[in-house]
């Protein structure tokens, strides 16, 4: 089983840091379409660094509102549409994949984050996992998208609820929402063996020998938990037929323009000013 989950995953990064993180997201246009083809059946999304991903990069937000300074904010709010549309396009790219789309979600998942955990099938959550919507601390509502997926997932109120309050999601309170399709152990931190110690074991970044998709670097209790939770949403096929009817463009108007109208006014200027200092 496990030999047959390693052929099947494709891995694609999301950086804890979250300027790659969007960068990332760019790229990923072209490998969501490299797989598109029959290879994989399963797509993993997970972070780096013992985080899964904390949103848009809060340095750039601030170097761009010193920009504006004086200019009305205009480059900021350029900014906010230009990650609007690409990062609910991509998401939406990546929630119409034929395949079962997963995301292993360790560490935080905050903002953009916490939006990008929405764009999977099925979420694995690590009991080291926080989730928080943190858009309104910010005087900003969802931007990736993530609104109306999460609504979809926990239903309206409890998307209201987490959106309103900003309140970190545990990982029970995310079994319990539903946000969390299965929970595990976060792994132990990997001890840094001694400078004088020979070892025969591959190091981390190498992988397996056995395994040339790198499904090795997936946490060991995510690995053991994928096949139960995967094998009941086969045969794939049915699920990309309702997977494709997810419309691809002009995707979410409706929380684009709640988006657009508080993305650079005067509430998110006076944080990303507080920020700043
Ligand atoms: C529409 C989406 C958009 C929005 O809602 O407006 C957003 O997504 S806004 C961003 C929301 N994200 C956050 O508020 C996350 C803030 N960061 C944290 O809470 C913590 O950094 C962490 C993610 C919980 C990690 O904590 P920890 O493990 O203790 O590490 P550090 O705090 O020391 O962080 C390491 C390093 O990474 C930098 N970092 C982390 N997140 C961001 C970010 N979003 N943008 C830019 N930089 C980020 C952090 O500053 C540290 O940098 P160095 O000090 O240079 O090492």
């Amino acid at each position: 089983m496990m030999e047959d989950l390693a052929a099947a995953v494709a891995q694609l990064g999301a950086e804890a840091r979250s300027a790659e993180a969007q960068w990332e997201a760019g790229r990923t246009d072209a490998e969501f379409e490299d797989c598109d083809g029959a290879r994989y059946r399963i797509v993993v999304v997970q972070g780096d660094g013992g985080h899964f991903c904390s949103g848009a990069d809060l340095g750039m937000l601030g170097d761009l509102h010193g920009a504006s300074e004086g200019a009305e904010g205009e480059a900021l709010r350029e900014f906010g549409r230009w990650m609007n549309g690409t990062m609910t396009s991509t998401l939406t790219a990546l929630r119409r994949l034929p395949q079962v789309s997963v995301a292993i979600v360790q560490g935080a998942a905050f903002g953009g984050g916490a939006e990008l955990t929405t764009a999977t099938d099925l979420r694995l959550v690590s009991s080291d996992a926080v989730i928080r919507f943190v858009q309104a601390t910010m005087a900003v509502s969802p931007g990736w998208g993530g609104g109306a997926r999460l609504a979809d997932i926990v239903g309206a109120q409890a998307a209201r609820r987490l959106l309103a309050s900003c309140a970190p999601v545990t990982p029970q309170r995310a079994e319990g929402l539903g946000l969390a399709d299965a929970t595990f152990e976060a792994p132990a931190p990997a001890q840094a063996p001694a400078a004088t110690e020979a070892s025969d074991a591959p190091a981390a970044e190498e992988g397996c020998p056995g395994c040339a998709d790198g499904c090795c670097r997936l946490p060991p209790g995510a690995l053991a938990t994928l096949p139960r939770l995967v094998a009941p949403a086969a045969p794939v096929s049915s699920l990309a037929a309702s997977k494709a009817a997810i419309p691809a463009a002009e995707p979410l108007p409706e929380e684009a323009a709640a988006f657009l109208r508080v993305w650079g006014a005067r509430a998110q200027q006076d944080v990303l000013a507080r920020l700043r200092k």
